[in-house]
């Protein structure tokens, strides 16, 4: 999913791709109406300024329910399935990780579960409830990052966007200023919670538009690169927090995002997309113990470049470093791989001066599994 730099309201302000703000909603239709979707302007986010937040009634422990979801894009001569039959449940109070290839059909996925795309066939509940029968119910207690981090009012202060944020989910904000107070804390926002945004580093800017989302209560959130444009230590706080609204205040969160490391260290759950599909479903840890792949890291003064090329043409995830003399190589393949590789070394008598072997992790499993499934 790519952020939209730049967009403008014509008040300057930036355009902004969250629920809950009619910004947004016009965004979502804009985006409708490019999709030959949603152009009966029944948007149930428009309304969410009147609504109660009251707690969701649903008790099957089920927050998020996608069933036989299928969206096909452009005509007969020319199309292409987004979303082609996709299922599952997210367990309330989880963070599950969507990842996949550009054009995967993530951002299709996210913005029909959203309302924002029609899909043509399937349901989606959330905490039970039909989100295109009752859309309004549906998404009382829903908010969203999409698409980066141009979510808040940049002529208010970094308080001002949290309470603004909380009224338009239906929450008075003197009752969540504790929360709020908690937020600024915990996002090392407090000491700039009077400034305007504009005047924040984008790393600070990002955090204010995590804060907002979380600003309203919501007990379900869509995260589009939550740490996008962090330093390492704000990244860090920011999965912390994630993580503690989860285990304290059962949130649950589906965050998409190219950073496997984050994935890998937040999520309770991953699902990879590829072509409109879900190919995987699973815990990290069942992921990284269920997969083949090796990876193996030589050293040899043997390893001259004819050698490395003709590596380079059998083995797709090489990498390859040159040393003083020969080369370092690494690389990440299957047990029958990994055979091949030393009987070729063998074969061309390499002798191996160094060798280390390297736990695999989420990347090497996403490569794997995604590796030739382009569209
Ligand atoms: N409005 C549209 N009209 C036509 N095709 C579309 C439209 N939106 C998405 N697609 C196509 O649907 C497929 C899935 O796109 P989508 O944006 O959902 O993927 P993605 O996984 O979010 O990709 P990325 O990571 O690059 O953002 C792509 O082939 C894309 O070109």
């Amino acid at each position: 999913m790519t952020a939209r730099e730049n967009e403008r309201q014509p008040n300057g302000e930036p355009v902004d791709h969250r629920l809950g703000d009619r910004s947004a909603v016009s965004a979502a239709d804009q985006l409708s109406l490019d999709d030959g979707t949603r152009s009966e302007g029944t948007d149930p986010l428009l309304d969410r300024a009147s609504r109660v937040n009251t707690p969701s009634t649903d008790d099957s422990g089920i927050a998020v329910s996608v069933t036989g979801l299928r969206k096909r894009f452009g005509d007969r001569t020319e199309s292409v399935t987004a979303v082609d039959d996709v299922s599952f449940d997210i367990e309330t109070g989880s963070i599950v990780g969507l990842l996949g290839p550009n054009g995967a059909g993530k951002t299709t996925l996210i913005k029909s579960i959203l309302g924002m795309v029609l899909p043509d066939e399937g349901s989606v509940r959330i905490n039970g409830v039909d989100v295109y029968e009752r859309p309004r119910d549906a998404y009382a207690h829903v908010d969203a990052m999409l698409e980066g981090a141009r979510n808040d009012y940049w002529r208010l202060t970094v308080r001002e966007n949290l309470r603004y944020f909380a009224t338009i989910s239906g929450v008075d904000p003197d009752s969540v200023r504790g929360r709020h107070e908690r937020l600024l804390t915990q996002l090392g926002l407090a000491e700039k919670a009077d400034v305007p945004v504009r005047e924040l580093s984008r790393g600070m800017k990002q955090k204010v538009s995590l804060a907002s989302v979380l600003a309203g209560g919501a007990e379900v959130v869509f995260l589009d690169e939550p740490t996008l444009g962090l330093d390492i230590e704000s990244s860090r706080t920011l999965q912390r927090e994630l993580r503690r609204l989860v285990e304290e205040e059962a949130l649950t969160v589906v965050l998409s995002s190219h950073d496997m490391d984050v994935v890998e260290t937040v999520c309770d759950r991953v699902l990879i997309m590829s072509t409109g599909e879900i190919i995987a479903d699973d815990t990290v840890d069942a992921l990284l113990s269920g997969t083949d792949l090796h990876s193996i890291e030589i050293t040899s003064r043997d390893l001259d470049s004819a050698i490395v090329s003709t590596l380079e043409e059998r083995f797709e995830t090489i990498s390859v470093e040159p040393r003083e003399r020969g080369h370092r190589i690494t690389v990440t393949t299957d047990s029958d791989g990994l055979y091949t590789l030393l009987a070729h070394l063998r074969a061309e008598d390499v002798s191996l001066e160094r060798v280390r072997t390297i736990e695999p992790d989420l990347e090497d499993v996403f490569v794997d599994l995604t590796a030739g499934r382009d569209r």
